[in-house]
């Protein structure tokens, strides 16, 4: 099914035709759920270490081969060690093909996140250069509707994926995220870890009506950063993924090349912020294909809250 050309640049309306006929295509699988294969069992270990479930790799191999017709050149994964080659084309493309996979097996929203920007001549110099040098960027969320979010850095465009045929139908041109917000979201269940600016915020945050926000807040944590994106692009909130003390989350957990890059992009052309406690994330270059980064964004108020506690 095409993808109406409206709003997507002519260079990368094949790329995005074969990522979200991928996306079609993974949502059919998920929605068959425990009538088909596992998609949870553990099949191995990515270069990170992490643990790589079925539905990681399959979805890194789909998406591998739809791209192989188009114009992407480079193609980094999070489930892959090294860049890919793929042959001709200008473009490069990050991706975590499998966003959330704690939540495969129990039935909670998961997704696809992608990042593009130009090729360079090298592989790796094609991705390892300011996030704000990106040329599109977004998800697909596979959620009770699977839908995408992207932007080409004009505006945020929604789409809704029709179930019955699949197509992707752009329902949103211009999304926005409200500045003032009252809800946050943390894994609280690493508070001891947390660096002292995270812990002050987010004390000031429980404090509620009773401290100096003067607010009662709410708080949602699903472990799905697409799903948390989702809801703070449709409702507002704030997102925090701080450095802690624990060994490897020196820098936090989430990835600067295939989540926080692309997810900051989209944060951005929809009037929020995004930063990693000090720097704009748009600002940051990974040193390194796999390197994470500290996370926050969302609704610009809580997002500039947060840095005056980092500051502090
Ligand atoms: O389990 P934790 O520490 O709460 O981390 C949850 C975070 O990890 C992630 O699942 C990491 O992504 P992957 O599933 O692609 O590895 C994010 O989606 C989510 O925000
Ligand atoms: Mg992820
Ligand atoms: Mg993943």
């Amino acid at each position: 099914m095409p993808l109406s050309p409206d709003h997507i640049p002519a260079d990368l309306l094949p790329v995005m035709e074969a990522l979200t006929r991928v996306g079609r295509d993974v949502a059919a699988i998920i929605a068959r759920g425990a009538l088909g294969d596992s998609l949870s069992v553990e099949v191995g270990e990515n270069s990170d270490g992490d643990g790589q479930k079925a539905l990681d790799v399959m979805a890194d191999e789909m998406f591998e081969a739809a791209l192989r017709d188009t114009a992407v050149r480079f193609y980094a994964s999070e489930e892959q060690e090294g860049v890919l080659d793929l042959g001709a084309g200008k473009y490069a493309l990050a991706i975590d093909p499998l966003d959330g996979s704690s939540n495969i097996d129990v039935n909670v929203s998961i997704g696809t996140i992608f990042s593009i920007f130009e090729a360079k001549d090298g592989a790796e110099e094609s991705f390892l250069r300011p996030a704000g040098e990106q040329v599109a960027g977004g998800y697909i969320v596979f959620g009770p509707q699977t839908g995408m979010a992207v932007t080409f850095d004009d505006g945020v465009l929604i789409y809704a994926m029709d179930p019955e045929t699949g197509e992707f139908v752009l329902v949103e041109t211009d999304k926005k995220i409200p500045a003032a917000t009252k809800e946050y979201a943390i894994n609280a269940s690493n508070r001891r870890h947390w660096v002292s600016g995270a812990k002050a915020y987010i004390e000031e945050c429980e404090a509620g009506e009773t401290g100096a926000k003067g607010k009662n807040m709410n708080m949602r944590w699903v472990a799905s950063l697409v799903a948390e994106t989702h809801r703070i692009l449709t409702r507002g909130g704030v997102f925090l993924y701080p450095a802690d003390a624990r060994k490897g989350y020196e820098n936090g957990r989430l990835r600067m090349l295939y989540e926080c890059a692309p997810i900051a992009f989209l944060i951005e052309q929809a009037g929020g912020a995004a930063h990693d406690g000090e720097v704009r994330i748009l600002d940051k270059t990974a040193p390194e294909l796999h390197a994470r980064t500290p996370f926050i964004f969302g609704s610009s108020d809580e997002v500039a809250s947060v840095k005056a506690h980092y500051e502090a």
